[in-house]
């Protein structure tokens, strides 16, 4: 049994921060192998180059799920190589082999269907032409990658539980969303997430934006925005945004500027309409966080993605804890909240809010914005295609 899952969780040297996707990957597996399925599992870790490296094996992910587990995961040395290939011809029932870091493999993210398809088949190699594909990761399955879309139209397929689940709780706030309805968006995957905003604003009554999203509509407003984390080729599309829905968005208007990108750098405040020219943004400014939460007390569906700053780094958390706490308020008082995206689930979950704060803690972060958007996600289609 070929399983995909989405394990690509926060390291800090080495050592995983939030196991969030890990532990809600368990039920899934623990289920095969409590059957007796040979589990082969296939998943990534961060965006390597085609190659090995590293910093970014999965053995932290291999020693932290067989502790889950009860169970050992072998971690083969490749991803599809020699060790794999022996690796999964020892498997015996109840055994979990867990496949090295697939984007190692420079197929994996190929644009090439050829290429994908290469990788795929050595995938089925590995369990054999009886064998089955449950795809369990949920996170990626907005990806049309070979162990998420190819591998599905070579074998019998399946969505695992925690897709299913996934999409159980998307559905819900997508269909007779309760209103007012705000969407807040922040993080770092700037060019990915800045393309959803144009779908989702005329279905939302907010969008808060905020993170590293936020720069490019501030330069887009005329602001310098000094070495902040910027996509210079979106600055034209933002003010287009900005132009069609100016009264949906709520950018912020103050930042906390530091001087380098470090823990301890130093920091100023600058409005957003003078904007900056040295430093760079590394968190939305206290009068953001205050009108930020103020809107987003009173919504009654909330769904979050991305980080409002760099709050691994105790000085530029607070925006985000912020956040955080105010959906949390909504949720008490009735809203129904999804947070969405492994870095904001970390986030959450290093200020100490129980899970239970929110309506869903979702392991997609992209995925289940795409799915939002209302775009088609190829992991999802493939299955319904069926193999
Ligand atoms: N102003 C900023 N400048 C640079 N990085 C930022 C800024 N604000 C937030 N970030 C970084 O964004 C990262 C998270 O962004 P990302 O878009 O990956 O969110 P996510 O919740 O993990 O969603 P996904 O699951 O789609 O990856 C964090 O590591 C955080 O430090
Ligand atoms: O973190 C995520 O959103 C998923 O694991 C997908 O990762 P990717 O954005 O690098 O494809």
């Amino acid at each position: 049994m070929l399983v995909r899952s989405d394990f690509n969780v926060p390291l800090e040297n080495g050592k995983i921060t939030d196991p969030g996707r890990i532990l809600a990957s368990v039920p899934t597996l623990a289920q095969l192998a409590d059957a007796g399925a040979k589990v082969i599992i296939t998943a990534h870790l961060g965006r390597p180059k085609g190659e090995p490296d590293p910093a970014l094996s999965l053995a932290p992910v291999a020693a932290r799920l067989s502790a889950e587990l009860g169970r050992n995961v072998q971690l083969a040395g490749d991803v599809v190589g020699s060790d794999a290939l022996a690796r999964a011809e020892g498997l015996t029932d109840g055994d979990v082999l867990l496949l090295e870091n697939i984007r190692f493999d420079p197929r994996e993210t190929a644009k090439d269907d050829a290429e994908r398809a290469g990788l795929a088949k050595a995938l089925v190699e590995l369990v054999g032409d009886d064998g089955a594909f449950v795809s369990d990761g949920f996170g990626v399955v907005h990806r049309k990658q070979a162990s998420v879309y190819d591998v599905a139209s070579l074998l019998p397929s399946y969505a695992g539980d925690l897709v299913a689940a996934e999409v159980e709780v998307l559905k819900r706030i997508t269909t007779d969303v309760e209103h007012p309805y705000a969407v807040v968006l922040g993080g770092s995957k700037v060019s990915d997430k800045l393309a959803v905003i144009e779908a989702l604003a005329p279905k939302v009554d907010t969008l808060v934006i905020g993170g590293g999203m936020a720069f490019t509509f501030i330069k887009a407003q005329g602001s310098p925005v000094g070495d902040s984390l910027l996509q210079e080729d979106m600055v034209d599309t933002c003010k287009e945004l900005l132009d069609r829905f100016g009264d949906v968005i709520h950018l912020p208007h103050d930042i906390v500027v530091a001087d380098e990108f470090a823990a301890d750098a130093e920091t100023s405040i600058a409005f957003t309409r003078d904007g900056f020219t040295e430093g760079m943004g590394l968190d939305i400014g206290p009068g953001s966080v205050e009108r930020f939460s103020a809107v987003l007390r009173s919504a009654k569906t909330v769904f979050w993605n991305g980080p409002m700053g760099v709050f691994e780094f105790e000085r530029f958390s607070t925006g985000t804890r912020g956040v955080a706490e105010a959906i949390a308020a909504a949720t008490q008082d009735g809203a129904f909240s999804v947070v969405g995206g492994g870095d904001s689930a970390a986030a959450v979950r290093s200020f100490g809010l129980p899970d239970d704060a929110f309506s869903h803690i979702s392991t997609g972060g992209g995925a289940s914005l795409e799915y939002l958007e209302g775009k088609e996600l190829p992991g999802l289609t493939v299955l319904e295609q069926g193999a």
